[in-house]
């Protein structure tokens, strides 16, 4: 099932248990905007390439819409709407005033060199930079994105507006990026996953690991839970996978990966094949890259009794059910990966003060709002009898519903 179709389920199963009334629903399914511009820069070598770039810019009830920009192959319009949809249900389960956007240009930044990249991201904001803004829509990275591209998007919509940090974040602290957000989005998968373990009387240093995708959220997920004893058994990359029964030594593997293209060259680790990492032995499996990665022709394998969801839809429905029946406890992604958005919250607040916070109270004011949101969707779950991902949909469709309607239509 497509990342669309999957996730307007999700969220017409969550519009049923709330009673929503139709027109709402129907409102909530559609866009507010779909923007795809054709992008032309010249290669370093004379030639031209084209490129299609996107913004969805989905609901804007709570608030100006957030999402990160994604540069990757498989980038299409139907993803980003869905992407952009879950941007609305994640920044209302983590309680931010903020809607749900998600941008994308079909590239391979892996084959493009810095200054393509560079033009590229220029011609872009130049396309869209009149609908996007400090209140209106605030872009961040995402896959194949970072802090670097979010600098020049700043530089090229301060051209038009004047300059205006606050436009992007995610972006260098050089030029007013939060202390913590290039780690935010791993350290809030960490405080989801203790969350979580707690319920169940386990914790970190107890367990197994499993990551798939070693690049921002990834490798920080590794680390802090490398730091708190947790036992990396295997990780992946887009160049191939390792094990170690023994546990991986992440610092180990991070300066290996600041040297090296490949992991799978890293000696501290056993070459497997990436199509049998999702069904490793272990206990957790964080996926941390692609959408769509469990599906029905793999999810009867996973070993894993908890899955936490770094990445976005990384769970088919249709995986959801086999999943669910097997007894695997599932952290959806609009809770698990809000880490980011929270920290970028935090980063657009503090350059509409004019005022830095500490790093300290950056990642305290992450644990707040992680542990509040697992507590509302355990809140939701309670009351409708439902599952972690239904607690998290009806938690966060409520609360843009109830904006959407306090709000009203009239024109
Ligand atoms: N960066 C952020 O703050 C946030 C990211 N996310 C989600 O987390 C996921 C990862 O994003 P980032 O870490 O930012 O991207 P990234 O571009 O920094 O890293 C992506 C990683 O996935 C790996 N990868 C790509 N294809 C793969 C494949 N077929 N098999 C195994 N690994 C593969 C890449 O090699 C790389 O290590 C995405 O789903 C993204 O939407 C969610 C919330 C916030
Ligand atoms: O930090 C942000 O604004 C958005 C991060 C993002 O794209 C996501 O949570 O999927």
């Amino acid at each position: 099932m497509n990342a669309l179709a999957a996730t307007n389920r999700n969220f017409l199963h969550a519009s049923r248990i709330l009673g929503l009334d139709s027109k709402i629903e129907k409102s909530l399914l559609i866009p507010f905007r779909e923007i795809k511009v054709e992008c032309t820069i010249p290669k370093d070598d004379g030639t031209l390439a084209s490129y299609v770039g996107f913004r969805i810019q989905h609901d804007n009830a709570r608030g100006p819409m957030k999402g990160g920009i994604r540069y990757h192959p498989e980038v299409d319009p139907d993803e980003v709407n869905a992407l952009a949809q879950l941007m609305t249900w994640k920044t209302a389960v983590t309680n931010i005033p903020y809607g749900g956007a998600k941008g994308g240009i079909g590239c391979n930044p892996r084959e493009l060199s810095i200054s393509e990249q560079e033009r590229l991201t220029r011609v872009f904001t130049q396309r869209i930079h009149d609908l996007i803004g400090i209140h209106r829509d605030v872009p961040a990275p995402d896959m194949g994105t970072n802090a670097q591209t979010m600098a020049w998007i700043l530089d090229e919509y301060s051209k038009f507006h004047g300059h205006s940090p606050a436009v992007v974040t995610g972006k260098p602290i050089d030029l007013g990026g939060s202390l913590g957000r290039e780690a935010a989005t791993g350290l809030g998968v960490v405080f989801a996953t203790e969350s979580l373990l707690a319920e169940y009387g386990k914790s970190i240093s107890d367990l197994k690991f499993v990551i798939q995708g070693f690049g921002n959220v990834g490798s920080w997920a590794a680390r802090f839970i490398h730091q708190r004893g947790g036992k990396i058994v295997a990780v992946s990359d887009i160049t191939g996978a390792i094990e170690n029964p023994d546990g991986i030594d992440i610092p180990a593997l991070l300066r290996h990966k600041e040297a090296n293209e490949s992991l799978k060259e890293f000696p501290g680790g056993d070459v497997i094949d990436p199509n049998d990492l999702l069904v490793h032995e272990c206990d957790v499996l964080i996926p941390c890259a692609l959408g769509g990665v469990l599906n029905k022709e793999n999810a009867a394998d996973v070993k894993a009794k908890f899955i936490i969801e770094a990445a976005n839809h990384p769970t088919d429905p249709e995986a959801d059910e086999i999943l669910s029946k097997k007894g695997v406890v599932i952290l959806p992604d609009i809770y698990a990966n809000s880490g980011g958005v929270t920290v970028s919250y935090f980063e657009w607040v503090q350059n509409i003060q004019g005022f830095m916070w500490e790093e300290e109270k950056v990642n305290r004011e992450l644990n707040r709002y992680m542990r509040k949101a697992f507590s509302d969707i355990k809140g939701m779950c309670k009351t409708h009898g439902c599952n972690l991902r239904m607690g998290a949909f009806t938690l966060g469709v409520n609360r843009v519903a109830r904006a959407t309607l306090l709000r009203g239509w009239e024109a």
